[in-house]
């Protein structure tokens, strides 16, 4: 785990002194978009796609690759599950760097920027025609992916429609706040305080979608939006990682029952369960952060089945 700092990697973790013991993280620095006429314009093949199938983050990305029909156009690179001293790295092909065989994630954060200073994070959205990277921001990579490719491949489905964008934009924010990375903020605080305050807001916001989704299928009405698969990629790595790595123990996402209904629902989405790879998600966490796991002894259990049926077609 580590960072570049004016082009130099350095090996050091998460600085939380200086916050009271929270974690505060930072903003990407890459954040193009693609459109007809702009700089990266929407083509076939120009541009690649690296994640981890450990972070929620990236996932969310090759979800919405596969919901719009991007992987003939997009193609996607997956670094090893193992995020150490050097950060994100390649290995072996399947999980080789086939562009320029590179070993480190930063060096492709370099080959963009010789100077970059910053942290070196999945997803990233790559050009290869003009070599640098387009954007390494979730949430505007799904928009991309959401509508600026829909001419190529013909897949006009809409995740972000225009008249449920305020509700969208509205949930999204407490939702990442206190959930998406509300989980980090407790797994990383290094204060009982900061822990127990992220804790508390985490579990607040949990027993709100509770609520939401007794009443409603999808976070923002009767339509899956981004705003579902936004949550998803965190539900889906709660009980087997968040619940004991991240110390958020007050309840599993199985003791919530609309919830757990839901999860079943978008992991047997069409495509969504082939981007699900657990033995990733759990060496990751477990076996990366040794400042949280120090014998990087990862857990065999729990025992989730997410393929037994859901009862949400009773909320139409
Ligand atoms: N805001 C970014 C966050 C991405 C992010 O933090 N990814 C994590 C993996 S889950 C990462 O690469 N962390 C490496 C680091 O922080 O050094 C996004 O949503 O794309």
């Amino acid at each position: 785990m580590g960072l570049l700092v004016d082009g130099q990697w350095h090996d050091k973790w998460y600085d939380t002194k200086k916050h009271g013991g929270r974690f505060v993280r930072s903003e990407s620095q890459f954040r193009s978009t693609i459109e007809t006429g702009g700089e990266f314009e929407p083509e076939s093949g120009r541009y690649h796609l690296y994640v981890s199938y450990a972070c929620p983050w990236a996932h969310r990305a090759l979800i919405f690759r596969k919901l719009k029909g991007l992987e003939p156009h997009i193609d996607v690179s997956v670094v090893k599950p193992l995020m150490v001293e050097n950060g994100w790295e390649f290995g072996e092909a399947p999980l080789n760097e086939p562009l320029y065989g590179l070993d480190f994630m930063y060096e492709l954060y370099l080959k963009a920027d010789s100077n970059y200073s910053g942290r070196v994070t999945v997803p990233v959205l790559w050009d290869k025609k003009t070599q640098t990277i387009v954007n390494n921001e979730s949430a505007e990579i799904i928009r991309i992916f959401n509508s600026s490719f829909n001419e190529l491949t013909g897949n006009t489905e809409d995740f972000y429609p225009q008249d449920l964008r305020s509700e969208i934009d509205d949930v999204n924010e407490w939702v990442y706040n206190s959930i998406n990375n509300g989980v980090y903020k407790s797994g990383f605080a290094t204060t009982q305080d900061a822990y127990e305050e992220a804790f508390d807001e985490l579990f607040t916001a949990l027993d709100r979608v509770e609520r939401i989704l007794s009443k409603q299928r999808y976070l923002a009405g009767n339509q899956l939006t981004e705003a579902d698969w936004r949550l998803f990629t965190t539900l889906v790595r709660f009980d087997a990682v968040y619940f004991g790595h991240f110390k958020t123990n007050k309840k599993r996402i199985v003791d919530y029952p609309a919830m757990w209904n839901y999860l079943l629902e978008l992991y047997q989405y069409p495509g969504v369960k082939e981007t699900v790879v657990m033995d990733h998600i759990k060496t990751h966490y477990y076996a990366s952060h040794k400042t949280i796991n120090p014998t990087q002894v990862v857990p065999k259990g729990p025992d989730i089945d997410f393929e037994q049926p859901h009862d949400r077609e009773a909320l139409k």
